[in-house]
């Protein structure tokens, strides 16, 4: 694929993601530097006590600063305002979301930035949940949570689009800034507030279905009160859109 005039900015937001991000950052530079086009990796770190930030600054010396960019924050403030804190920064045209856990392989982004320029979509959204789209590794439990919180927010809030809950997209960066202006979401239920808002203003969404694989170095930082804040603002959204 040839430069295409555009720049990526690659959102990688990290807590505790110490073993990851060296792979995950290897892999994205792989898949970027053979499809030639322009990019940036910015990694949001929330002051992981596991020196994640560390090993971001020395992958800095090893790809550049140009390409790594740190904006870290002192505290974890939430995964929506740390998404919405990289964008602030990201110097980028368009914006791509991916977990730096290696649960979303950067194998798609080409893929997901073909599709957006063969049919100027705003969106295209990685699916887990439409054609050959998948999840490996995951427990019944974890399983149960992820479908039952898409089919609800299917039912409720009449999406066009598949997977409401992942977060693994291409935005175009103007069509984020306009979705995020009445975000009210700070935690995980950003993802699905973004495509509502995205409805809400017509714009398109296209999809490619991904391969979702359970992390092997670290946790899930999905608990609790993050299920409990996922169905208040479902139903936020339900009333209100
Ligand atoms: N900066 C920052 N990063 C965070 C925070 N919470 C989580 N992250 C980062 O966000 C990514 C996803 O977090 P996980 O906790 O690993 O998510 P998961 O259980 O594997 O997956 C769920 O959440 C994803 C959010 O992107 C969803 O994509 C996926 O569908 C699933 O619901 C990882 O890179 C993790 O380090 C936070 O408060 N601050």
């Amino acid at each position: 694929m040839p430069t295409n005039g555009h720049k990526y900015s690659i959102l990688l937001p990290t807590y505790n993601e110490k073993d990851n991000l060296p792979i995950i950052i290897w892999l994205i530079v792989k898949y970027m530097k053979a499809s030639g086009l322009e990019y940036e990796v910015i990694v949001i770190d929330d002051g992981s006590p596991d020196g994640t930030l560390d090993v971001a600054k020395d992958l800095q010396k090893i790809y550049g600063e140009d390409r790594i960019v740190l904006r870290p924050r002192g505290s974890k403030l939430g995964l929506g305002t740390a998404y919405i804190h990289g964008i602030k920064h990201a110097t980028g045209d368009f914006i791509v979301i991916i977990d730096a856990d290696l649960s979303h392989h950067p194998k798609f982004i080409p893929e997901f930035i073909k599709l957006q320029q063969e049919g100027n979509y705003d969106i295209v959204s990685g699916t887990r949940y439409a054609g050959n789209g998948g999840v490996f590794g995951w427990d019944f439990k974890r399983k149960l949570i992820s479908r039952g919180a898409n089919f609800l927010s299917q039912v409720l809030l009449r999406p066009n689009a598949s997977d409401l809950t992942g977060s693994f997209r291409l935005y175009k960066k103007d069509v984020l800034e306009k979705c995020i202006a009445s975000c009210v979401s700070k935690g995980y239920v950003f993802q699905m507030e973004m495509l509502v808002r995205a409805r809400q203003h017509g714009y398109t969404i296209a999809e490619v279905p991904i391969t979702f694989v359970d992390r092997i170095y670290g946790t899930s930082k999905l608990g609790g009160t993050e299920i409990i804040q996922f169905a208040k603002n479902l139903l936020y959204l339900f009333a209100t859109t």
